[in-house]
């Protein structure tokens, strides 16, 4: 099915920055909305129920996965993250261009489902730079942290599925790349829809 709208997506291990470069990014092009998930994690530090997700029991997500509620979902980390049908795909058939930030896992599912979907990876610069940002974002305790380190090897091990990678090591420069790929394939996917519509009209005419 093809959307007026885009589908981008930002996967990376714990700590490597998506959050902080999807947010960055989300100040700078008003065009990107940011998708909401549902998760069975409890809130951490500042979180807010439907602004950083939409934290459920169990049971709810239970639910809303008997309901086909869901265009993707993964177990993470011990937890489950869903994105769900309605985050999404009444926005982009409105044209607009959505952002999920989610694992590897949700990533490869969404673009079985939305072939044009933009797949992007973040990497840390490196092991010990990944360890500290986790430690000093300081919202997670030293197991969690040991626990999402494991976790972090197999993650990036499925980078090369993935349409883009951005080392995140300086800020700027990451966000730089992001907005680049961002606004590049927004006008690679303008011009083809544009390209198709002409064809369309033009056999209509013949
Ligand atoms: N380029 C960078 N240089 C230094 N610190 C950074 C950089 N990018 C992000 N950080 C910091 O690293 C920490 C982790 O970043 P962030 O929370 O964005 O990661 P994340 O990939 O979204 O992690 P999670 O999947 O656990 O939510 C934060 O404290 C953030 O401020
Ligand atoms: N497959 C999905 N993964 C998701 C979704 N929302 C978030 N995530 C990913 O989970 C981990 C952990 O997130 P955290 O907020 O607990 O640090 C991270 O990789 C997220 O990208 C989702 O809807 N589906």
């Amino acid at each position: 099915m093809d959307y007026p709208g885009n589908l981008f997506v930002v996967a990376a291990p714990s700590g490597a920055g998506k959050s902080s470069l999807v947010k960055a990014l989300l100040e700078l092009d008003s065009q990107v909305q940011p998708s909401v998930s549902h998760t069975t994690r409890p809130p951490r530090g500042q979180e807010k129920h439907g602004r950083e997700y939409y934290f459920v029991s169990e049971q709810e997500f239970d639910q809303m996965v008997l309901a086909d509620g869901f265009v993707e979902w993964a177990f993470v980390h011990g937890n489950r993250y869903g994105t769900s049908k309605r985050a999404i795909e009444e926005r982009i058939a409105r044209g607009a261009d959505v952002i999920l930030e989610i694992d590897y896992q949700g990533a490869l599912q969404i673009k079985r489902i939305f072939a044009n979907a933009v797949l992007i990876f973040i990497l840390p610069p490196s092991w010990d730079e990944l360890r500290s940002r986790l430690q000093r974002r300081g919202e997670d305790s030293p197991d969690t942290i040991d626990l999402r380190l494991q976790n972090a090897a197999e993650e990036m091990a499925q980078a090369r599925e993935f349409d883009f990678v951005i080392i995140n090591e300086l800020f700027e420069r990451a966000l730089f790349d992001l907005k680049a790929i961002v606004h590049a394939q927004r006008l690679k996917f303008s011009a083809q829809r544009r390209a198709r519509a002409e064809t369309f009209k033009a056999l209509h005419i013949l």
